[in-house]
């Protein structure tokens, strides 16, 4: 048994999740591993616990499945081993928001956004309480661009960097450490289930190399981690912009560039 917080992770079967289980292992932490792919966790778990002597539970999941979801939120409101939450699992869907459909957008909406809230929901009363624990949720770059035209899936990432922001507000003075990390376009199996031929995406980045750079930010204790972002100064600018919008925001009349002209 280990004497850190053992760690949660959703998504563990394959990408992100995945290597996020072998570097928190190979930090001793002993793991919850969450995923449809059974048959992944297992071996996963089977090799974590040769190679990192930790003790590695898995389950099998699917966070859009109302009774999962329920098991997992209980776990993490009940086990009190667990220390931080990582909100991993997510996906994307192909084709335009005119084209995919209102059941594959509430789908993608309950996986990318109902999910790690409700969890973060089940943990964060335990945490605060204990004055200690972390959530870290795993957001995207898209959700700062519409631009990129991945209207739905990046609507759902900006919810998440939301989220974290509001959440780092509420809990960090308990002791609760959120942090919401942003990667750029990874080499793992989202392109090739969301329809991509991944060979068509530019500027892949390799999935043990963002999540390292994601641990660092963990480590720094980071609000806000960008992985490929060279200039922390620009996300910076960028909130500090935002921020400095908000006392101009409650205004009793409408600005005067709205207002008939007299
Ligand atoms: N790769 C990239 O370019 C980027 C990825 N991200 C984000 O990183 C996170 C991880 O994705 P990534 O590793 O790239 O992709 P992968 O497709 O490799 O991994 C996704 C993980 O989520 C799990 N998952 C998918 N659907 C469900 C479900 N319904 N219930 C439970 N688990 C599910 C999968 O496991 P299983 O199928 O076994 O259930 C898998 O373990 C996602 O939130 C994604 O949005 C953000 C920016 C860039
Ligand atoms: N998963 C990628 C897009 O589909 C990303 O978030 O960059």
């Amino acid at each position: 048994m280990s004497d850190r917080p053992a760690v949660l992770i959703t998504g563990a079967s394959s990408g992100i999740g995945a290597v996020y289980a072998n570097r928190f292992a190979k930090r001793g932490h002993d793991l919850v591993l969450a995923a449809r792919d059974k048959g992944r966790l297992d071996a996963l778990a089977e090799r974590l616990r040769n190679e990192a002597g930790v003790a590695v539970d898995v389950v099998k999941a699917d966070l859009t499945a109302a009774a999962d979801l329920a098991g997992l939120e209980a776990r993490l409101a009940d086990d009190a081993r667990i220390g931080i939450l990582l909100n991993n699992a997510g996906a994307s869907i192909p084709g335009t928001f005119a084209t995919q459909g209102a059941g594959a957008v509430a789908d993608l909406i309950a996986l990318n956004v109902t999910a790690p809230t409700r969890l973060a929901a089940a943990v964060a009363p335990r945490f605060a309480a204990a004055g200690t624990g972390a959530i870290i949720n795993i957001g995207s770059v898209v959700g700062l661009a519409p631009e990129l035209g991945l209207t739905v899936y990046g609507a759902t990432k900006a919810f998440i960097l939301y989220l974290s922001q509001g959440l780092q507000l509420e809990l960090g003075s308990k002791g609760v450490y959120v942090q919401a990390v942003l990667p750029a376009a990874t080499r793992t199996e989202i392109w090739e289930r969301s329809g991509r031929d991944i060979n068509t995406v530019q500027n892949l980045m390799d999935v043990g190399e963002l999540v390292d750079a994601a641990l660092v930010g963990f480590d720094r204790r980071e609000a806000v981690t960008i992985p490929p972002l060279p200039d922390a100064g620009q996300f910076e600018a960028f909130d500090a912009a935002r921020k400095a919008m908000l006392p101009n925001l409650g205004q009793p009349r409408a600005a005067a560039r709205y207002r008939a002209a007299a």
